[in-house]
């Protein structure tokens, strides 16, 4: 696939299956998300891979965080562990902080962010379909804990990977001028 092709037909699979990626195409996937920009080389990144039955302590730990979050009805709480089976490969992508004078957190959240669509791109190319999500869990105080986060830590998103089913959609481009500026020629 050539690169602006790739750039420019980015979309994400919400329904995945197996097969997911071997573990030469997932070690190619989590390199492309190493190569994210980052400020200062803090490498503020932490991937979680689960796949296979490992995608059931995932499901464990949505279902305690379902459990105890009291504004989750059951029909929420039947779902959570649902959830990490909606692909063959789940990675959790975590920013992980480091304090740096000239680094704000921002910046590493929008650099472990970056690691996501490398990774999402990665395997689009690959011949996978993948999406971001994100959701009640990734904010949740006992999934957060179970991580071992810090203050300033975050989970970016959830990003599921496997073999696309059904047509892959890709969203009609928007308006440009809607969303740039030119200044000068
Ligand atoms: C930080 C972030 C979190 C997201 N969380 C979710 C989510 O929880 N559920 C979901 O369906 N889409 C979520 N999305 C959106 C999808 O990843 C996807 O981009 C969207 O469905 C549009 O499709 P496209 O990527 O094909 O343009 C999230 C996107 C971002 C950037």
């Amino acid at each position: 696939m050539d690169a602006i092709d790739l750039l420019l037909n980015r979309h994400s699979h919400g329904r995945l299956d197996l097969p997911g990626p071997n573990n030469d195409e997932l070690d190619l996937i989590l390199k492309a998300g190493l190569r994210a920009p980052d400020h200062a080389h803090l490498r503020p990144w932490r991937f979680v891979i689960y796949q296979g039955n490992g995608r059931q302590q995932l499901a464990d730990l949505f279902e305690r965080a379902a459990i105890n979050n009291p504004e989750l009805d059951e029909q929420a709480i039947a779902k959570a562990p649902t959830l990490p089976f909606r692909a063959p490969l789940v990675i959790t992508v975590i920013s992980k902080v480091l304090p740096h004078p000239k680094v704000p957190a921002l910046e590493q959240h929008l650099s472990a962010g970056c690691s996501v669509m490398a990774m999402q791109q990665a395997a689009l190319v690959l011949g996978y379909g993948g999406i971001w999500r994100s959701g009640v869990y990734a904010t949740d105080p006992q999934v957060r804990s179970a991580f071992e986060l810090g203050d300033s830590d975050e989970i970016v998103g959830f990003l599921y990977i496997g073999t696309a089913v059904g047509e892959s959609r890709v969203r009609p481009m928007p308006q440009l001028d809607q969303y740039a500026e030119f200044i000068g020629e």
